[in-house]
């Protein structure tokens, strides 16, 4: 995504390589580059393979019902925009569902990690688990941006942990997991030991 004054985009091979950052023992504080060069940068987080969508969830008379299933995205990364007031997107840490509120008065954009953000980081970075709680009270409308990686970049920056894969190939393995089983795998398919 270009941002300020830069005009360039992820896709341009001369932007700068993508700053995935890395995480100390302490849990933060230091950062630390993956190294990726310009073309690998750019295969990764394509802009241009990226896109939006606009989710709206009738309001739920029944308590305790799921707008959407507790899933892992298999972005790089998702923005999501929840309309004020609207609450329901909860995030599994620490073992529990937490909620995640929108601010008030405020439009509010929240970056989840996707599981191609966690391939590329080797596991330093981990992609969020979360939900949809359906609402009794009102319907809920939320705009999601999600950035891929091109259908062909070959993912090998988890190696060691993960076999090289292209995002086209992860993209049908959850595919034709979610037909077979009726929910998606993931990541776990394609780790070198089990
Ligand atoms: O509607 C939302 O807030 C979340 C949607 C979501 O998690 C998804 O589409 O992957
Ligand atoms: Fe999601």
């Amino acid at each position: 995504m270009a941002s300020g004054s830069d005009s360039r985009t992820a896709a341009d091979p001369s932007y700068p390589p993508f700053p995935l950052l890395e995480q100390d023992d302490e849990g933060g504080g230091h950062v630390h580059e993956l190294g990726l060069g310009a073309a690998q940068a750019a295969s990764y987080l394509a802009e241009r393979d990226g896109f939006l969508r606009v989710y709206r969830y009738p309001r739920c008379p029944e308590p305790g019902r799921l707008g959407m299933e507790a899933h892992t995205d298999s972005s790089v990364l998702s923005v999501i925009n929840q309309e004020e007031g609207a609450g329901g997107l909860q995030v599994l840490h620490g073992g529990a569902w937490r909620d995640v509120a929108p601010a008030a008065g405020a439009s509010t954009l929240l970056v989840n990690l996707g599981d191609m953000a966690r391939a590329i980081s080797g596991d330093a970075y981990r992609s969020v688990r979360h939900r949809v709680a359906a609402s009794q009270a009102a319907e809920r409308l939320s705009l999601c941006y999600f950035a891929f990686p091109r259908d062909d970049a070959v993912i090998t920056c988890g190696a060691g942990r993960y076999r090289p894969f292209t995002y086209a190939e992860f993209r049908e393995q959850v595919q034709a997991d979610i037909k077979a089983t009726g929910s998606k795998v993931g990541l776990e398919r394609f780790l070198l030991h089990h």
